[in-house]
Parts: structure tokens; sequence; C-alpha cells
């Protein structure tokens, strides 16, 4: 396989009270449809979008849970992998944006630390807010996140949450993968008198097949 046929994928876990516009946002972004319809989501659901960063392919797989606490159960094994997480509460639902910090402990309980970014959604409701501008800015600089406001029902910000999410962890893997390639791809410089190179004495051992270490480090760092 050739570095430039390597896939990155990525697992996203979609976290909020019911209602908020979880389902709404993914398949905004995936298949580029908006329902006004409210279908609770029963347990899990999955669907997912290529895209390109850096110019590589990134492949985002986007898991959305169930709201309601009846589902824990089922949603919490979910979690477990995800690479990144989307905090979302709704700009007219209260109980919504109490519940993030309940919702962040319980992804991090099954992931540990991972790239997270919190979603106020249903901007376009604005006059209606029941949070103030200020109290989610505190949040989220309390969470230690960004902080993005959408509308999926206008379809506002909706790609820049995937795609700030995508960024970070592609530049997190990148980091992992050269920390990882310079571990067991030794350099070895010696000095021979009497061995005369075209390096002029310095030994440089590397794998011969490059793109295939490649392949085998993505898989040792977990992203293939
Ligand atoms: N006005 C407005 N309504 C929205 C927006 N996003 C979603 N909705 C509506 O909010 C309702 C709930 O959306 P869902 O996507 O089903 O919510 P959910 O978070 O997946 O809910 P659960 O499956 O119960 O966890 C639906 O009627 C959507 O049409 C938005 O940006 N603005």
């Amino acid at each position: 396989m050739r570095e430039e046929e390597l896939e990155i994928a990525l697992k996203v876990v979609i976290v909020g009270n019911g209602g908020v516009g979880k389902s709404s946002m993914i398949q905004r972004y995936c298949k580029g449809i908006y329902t006004k319809d409210y279908k609770k989501t029963i347990g899990v659901d999955f669907l997912e979008r290529q895209i390109e960063i850096d110019g590589e392919d990134v492949r985002i797989m986007l898991w959305d849970t169930a709201g309601q606490e009846e589902f824990d159960a089922i949603t919490k094994a979910y979690y477990r992998g995800a690479q990144a997480c989307v905090l979302t509460f709704s700009t007219t639902d209260r109980c919504s944006f109490e519940a993030i910090k309940a919702w962040k402990i319980k992804v991090e309980n099954e992931c540990g630390e991972i790239p997270t970014v919190l979603v106020q959604n249903k901007i376009d409701l604005i006059d209606q807010t029941v949070v103030s501008f200020d109290e989610a800015e505190n949040l989220a600089r309390s969470l230690g996140c960004r902080l993005i406001r959408t509308s999926v029902k206008e379809d506002v910000n909706v790609a820049s949450v995937f795609r700030y999410l995508a960024t970070k962890c592609h530049q997190a893997m990148k980091q992992q993968y050269s920390t990882v390639v310079q571990t067991i791809q030794p350099t070895i410089s010696a000095y021979s008198p009497s061995f005369q190179s075209k390096t002029n004495g310095t030994i440089v051992l590397r794998p011969s097949k490059k793109s295939t270490k490649r392949k085998n480090v993505f898989k040792k760092c977990g992203i293939l």
C-alpha cells in the first residue's frame, strides 16, 4: 500500500440531552438534509463523511447517541474508542445547558480526555434564548474547549464543528506518528576512517520500505 492510499478514520461521539439536535446535526453534515420532525434516537446510530485535511483523506464516523437517560447503559459502550467529542446543548433548553458537565464526565469515564467542542445549537432561535452569551462562553472556558454556535436548521457552522475536531485529531496523530517513527527508525552516524563511502563515512540506516513501515506505525498508534 502506498502512503497516499492510507486512510485516517476518526470516531466522533455527539452527546447532549434529548432534543438538542444531535441527529439533525449528523444528518445535515453527512446527508445535507434537515427535517422539522423530532424522532427520538433509540440507542445509537452512526453516519460518516470523508473530508480532506492537509491534503489527506480523513473519514469521520459520527456516532449519534440517545440523549435520554434510559439509554445510558447502551450508549456508554459506544463511547469507547472515540477520538473526539461534541457536547451539545440547545439555545432554548436550560436543562440541556446545565447537563453539559455531566455529559463530559460520562464521555471522559470511557475515553479519557479527547479533543472536545462545546456546541450551542438552535442559534436561529436566539430571541428565545435561555442561556446568556457570557454563560456559554464561561462554560466553554471552564471545560477548556472551544464554543461553536450552530443552527442545524439554517446550516450555520455545522461543518466548522467537524473540521475543527478533525484538524485537531489529525495534528495529534501526525505528532504521535512522527514520535513513533523517530523511535523505530534509528539513524546511526558513525565515522570510520577506513570506510570511504559517498556519505563521507556516515552510515545512515533507513527502512527500505518506508510506506510499509508507516502503515505499521499507523496501526500501532491505533490510527488504522
Ligand atoms: N429551530 C431549530 N430546530 C432544530 C435545530 N436542530 C434541530 N432542531 C429540531 O429539534 C428537534 C430535535 O432534534 P433531534 O436532532 O432529533 O434531537 P436529538 O438531540 O437527536 O434528540 P434525541 O434523539 O432524543 O437524543 C427536531 O424537531 C429538529 O428539527 C436548529 O438548529 N434549529
